[in-house]
């Protein structure tokens, strides 16, 4: 589904992710782990282009449309793949399916009360579920997410964390707590000193060697 070979990224001349060799099956939850600035964000970036039209996207920014309701930010996960003229119509008089469809997403990500709200005016983490619930609207088979409930707290993240992985067969999360990653992922790939330090089965692997990932390198 995925494969790099002895592939090195970087910025401007300055490499970040040197001689990288991976290869991501059909039906893997995979965990990206390391410390900020380990490269994760590039690794998503270089796999989602391999499969863009595949990809449904959560990016670590929310990135929402600030006057819009938390129902347009999300309907705009389809804008793509609809007729202008169709997205036209759902902008001014939001149609009976999309309604529907948006409805039972937001009571999925507890937002039920702030469908209608604009963006602007919902918490930090309200928003990161808006930008999930854009995601999942595209409903793409591969689900990424670059931290994508790092705004939220333990027990809504685990939540939304299973919520993802049963709509997605495959998944590619960056994240930053452990524990999240060895309950719902199955393979994790620790990033360090720019190269891959582990990439194991997460049921081989406890919490105590995946904080090793942020000791300094
Ligand atoms: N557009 C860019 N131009 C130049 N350097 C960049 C760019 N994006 C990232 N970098 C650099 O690449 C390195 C890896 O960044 P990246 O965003 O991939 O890390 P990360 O592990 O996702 O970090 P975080 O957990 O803080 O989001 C950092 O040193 C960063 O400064």
């Amino acid at each position: 589904m995925f494969r790099l070979q002895h592939h090195s990224v970087g910025y401007a001349g300055k490499t970040i992710l040197h001689e990288l060799s991976l290869d991501i099956q059909p039906g893997e939850r995979v965990a990206l782990l390391g410390k900020s600035g380990s490269g994760k964000s590039t690794l998503l970036r270089q796999l989602r282009a391999q499969q863009a039209d595949k990809v449904a996207w959560c990016p670590q920014q929310p990135g929402l449309v600030p006057m819009l309701s938390a129902f347009h930010n999300i309907y705009m996960g389809r804008l793509a793949s609809q007729p202008f003229w169709y997205n036209l119509t759902n902008l001014v008089r939001p149609q009976a399916k999309p309604k529907a469809e948006i409805t039972e997403l937001v009571a999925s990500l507890g937002l039920s009360e702030q469908l209608w709200q604009p963006a602007e005016r919902l918490s930090g983490g309200q928003q990161s579920r808006v930008s999930l619930g854009r995601a999942l609207y595209q409903q793409r088979p591969i689900f990424m997410g670059d931290e994508p409930v790092s705004a939220l707290d333990e027990r809504q993240a685990d939540a939304l964390l299973q919520l993802l992985c049963a709509r997605h067969h495959t998944l590619v999360l960056a994240l930053h707590n452990v524990e999240q990653a060895l309950a719902h992922c199955t393979r994790i790939i620790g990033l360090a000193g720019g190269r891959v330090l582990l990439d194991a089965p997460a049921h081989t692997l406890n919490a105590a060697e995946l904080n090793a990932l942020y000791l300094s390198h």
